[in-house]
């Protein structure tokens, strides 16, 4: 397993080993004890799954907040991604910032989110399959969102913004300024 870290401490990129033969590929998707060494100790207790029908689609940014807040582990199946993590620690020396990849179908890669990070994606094609694990179960009273489209944020999204598809829910969320449960922090 080959771990990439990036420009924020603390989301990593774990890249497993494709074994390919005449039938197609085999690959561990994931191994706990790699994902300690590299993340610390972390128990992940639910797994989830979303499909995407057309490109252009948005989720996101969502986050939980304390004491329900998630770690996640995220995989593409199928189709293409970008996903986007945003470091709303309070404190944090990169607060505000984000680091972001673009994951397909059969790459084999995952993607760590740590708790404190807002996180979303965007689909590339149509059929996406996004598939992670979490550290804490769905809380809808702890369910928070940031928007994904804060200039403030700069995040340079791979598609034409205003064909965006999105829940009604992910057009309403604050920008990181107005986010009420950080201002005394930062
Ligand atoms: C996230 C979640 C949602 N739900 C329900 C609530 C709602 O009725 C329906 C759809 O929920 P959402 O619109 O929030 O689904 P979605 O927009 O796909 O939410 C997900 O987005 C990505 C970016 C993440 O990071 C995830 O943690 C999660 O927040 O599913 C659960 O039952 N369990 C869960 O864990």
């Amino acid at each position: 397993m080959h771990i990439k870290r990036l420009n924020i401490e603390g989301p990593l990129l774990f890249e497993s080993r494709l074994f390919q033969d005449e039938r197609g590929y085999f690959t561990e998707t994931f191994r706990q004890d790699a994902f300690r060494e590299a993340a610390g100790d972390h128990v992940f207790v639910q797994d989830n799954r979303s499909h995407s029908k057309n490109p252009g689609t948005v989720r996101g940014l969502h986050f939980q907040m304390d004491p329900c807040a998630q770690g996640k582990l995220v995989t593409c199946l199928a189709g293409t991604i970008f996903d986007v993590a945003v470091d709303i620690r309070p404190g944090s020396r990169s607060f505000g910032q984000h680091v972001s990849t673009v994951m397909s179908g059969g790459d084999a890669v995952q993607f760590w989110i740590p708790p404190g990070f807002a996180h979303g994606f965007c689909t590339l094609t149509p059929d996406c399959l996004v598939a992670y694990k979490v550290t804490a179960y769905y809380s809808p009273d702890h369910d928070r969102g940031l928007a994904w489209d804060d200039p403030d944020l700069g995040i340079d999204w791979p598609f034409d913004l205003k064909q965006a598809t999105l829940s009604e829910k992910d057009g309403r969320h604050p920008r990181l300024r107005d986010l009420a449960i950080l201002e005394k922090e930062n």
